[in-house]
């Protein structure tokens, strides 16, 4: 953790904290915020590594709570200079009713924003997604874009529906008055594709690939390229904007930031080689075996079969046809907007992400080398 001569009297709160992102804005913050006197993590299931944090200058302070909940919301945002909203139900596979997604994510949003307006919280940071502006339903490449970047967003899934929801009411909540009469100063990140330490879907890739003896089958074709973001410089990107939203309000406030750093532009698969190859994993190029039409009727044959068996079990495989769509849809970002209103520069180089992030898949159990 930093040393630092500077005063610690800064409380902050990160919803989601024990989630993918939300531990690695945790860890960012207590090495990279030198004002920080209370660092409250809330989220639905505690960490059991959020105790090794408790020994250092700050106070970590766990909550387990609901986002759902307005007075637990409340309880924890209360005192706190500074709300970094990440906790989100991120299901693009079936798994939550929309109804439960809606809830987490438009109904928990709302409860952090009033939270703070009644305690007298001014500083929010809020956790989008690229989902929010696509890709959309027709499929419509989006590449190299940035946050002006004209694109037909078109949303009827649910995750993208409630991100773009939530994300509008913080942005419409910038310069609301809270307690005590100061503005609200609000803004939304925007991550791509977020890969790193501790990432549910690569860790789901590679056990299926350990699984099939060491081989992945390639199902999208290697042109379509996905923006993809590390963990890491998304933790920081966080920590810097809301470090910044008090000195630069004017400019920050109401804005939205796309995360990006320096990782390659590459098709969805062959990203996910550059970490799973070194760990013994290769992909089989089966186009010709699996056209687009096949796909398409696997994952609608998924979809109907997740309906059928809804009162039975849960199925709910990688393979629908939203995540199809997703994946099949070229959706890449170009932009320096967060270095220029608050000096946004990636923290990890590619190379420094691409070993950090073998390193963690190396050292799952089971490795296939
Ligand atoms: N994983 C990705 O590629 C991307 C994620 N995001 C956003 O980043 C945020 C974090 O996502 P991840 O870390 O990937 O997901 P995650 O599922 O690992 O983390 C979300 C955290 O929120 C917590 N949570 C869920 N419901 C809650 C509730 N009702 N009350 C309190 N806490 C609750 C979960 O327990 C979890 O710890 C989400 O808002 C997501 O929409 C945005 C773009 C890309
Ligand atoms: C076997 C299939 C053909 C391919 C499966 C890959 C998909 C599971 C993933 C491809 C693209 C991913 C999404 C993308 O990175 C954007 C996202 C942003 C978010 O905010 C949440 C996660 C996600 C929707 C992500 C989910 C998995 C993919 C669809």
């Amino acid at each position: 953790m930093a040393e630092s001569t500077e005063v610690r009297n800064l409380v902050y709160l990160v919803t989601g904290g024990c989630g993918f992102l939300g531990e690695h804005v945790v860890r960012m913050l207590l090495q990279r915020e030198p004002r920080l006197s209370e660092l409250r993590v809330f989220d639905l299931h505690l960490g059991p590594w959020l105790e090794e944090l408790k020994t250092g200058p700050v106070q970590v302070t766990a909550i387990q709570g609901d986002v759902t909940q307005a007075h637990e919301v409340a309880a924890a945002v209360a005192g706190a200079h500074v709300v970094i909203h990440a906790a989100g139900l991120v299901d693009v596979f079936g798994r939550a009713s929309p109804e439960t997604i809606h809830k987490v994510n438009v109904q928990g949003t709302k409860n952090v924003i009033e939270a703070c307006v009644q305690t007298g919280t001014r500083f929010l940071v809020y956790t989008s997604s690229m989902e929010v502006v696509g890709p959309n339903i027709k499929g419509h490449p989006f590449y190299r874009g940035n946050e002006d970047t004209p694109y037909e967003a078109v949303h009827k899934h649910p995750y993208p529906c409630s991100k773009a929801q939530a994300e509008r009411l913080v942005l419409e909540a910038n310069g609301r008055e809270v307690r005590g009469g100061l503005p609200l100063v609000t803004c939304a990140l925007r991550p791509t594709g977020i890969y790193g330490e501790g990432h549910q879907i690569m860790r789901d890739f590679y056990h299926q690939g350990l699984r099939l003896g060491g081989r992945l089958f390639r199902a999208i074709p290697a042109s379509v390229e996905h923006g993809r973001v590390y963990v890491g410089n998304v933790a920081w990107m966080h920590v810097l904007v809301a470090r910044e939203l008090e000195q630069r309000a004017a400019l920050v406030g109401g804005q939205v930031y796309f995360c990006y750093d320096k990782s390659p532009y590459k098709s969805y698969e062959d990203f996910n080689m550059e970490f799973l190859g070194p760990c013994g994993l290769r992909l089989v190029e089966t186009r010709l075996l699996a056209p687009y039409w096949l796909l398409m009727l696997l994952a609608t044959l998924n979809a109907l079969l997740q309906w059928l068996l809804r009162p039975l079990l849960l199925y709910a495989p990688l393979l629908n046809p939203y995540t199809l769509a997703v994946a099949n849809t070229t959706f890449t970002v170009s932009t320096d907007k967060a270095q220029r209103h608050f000096g946004y520069e990636p923290l990890f180089s590619w190379e420094d992400s691409r070993t950090r992030t073998i390193r963690w898949v190396q050292a799952m159990e089971g490795s296939a080398q």
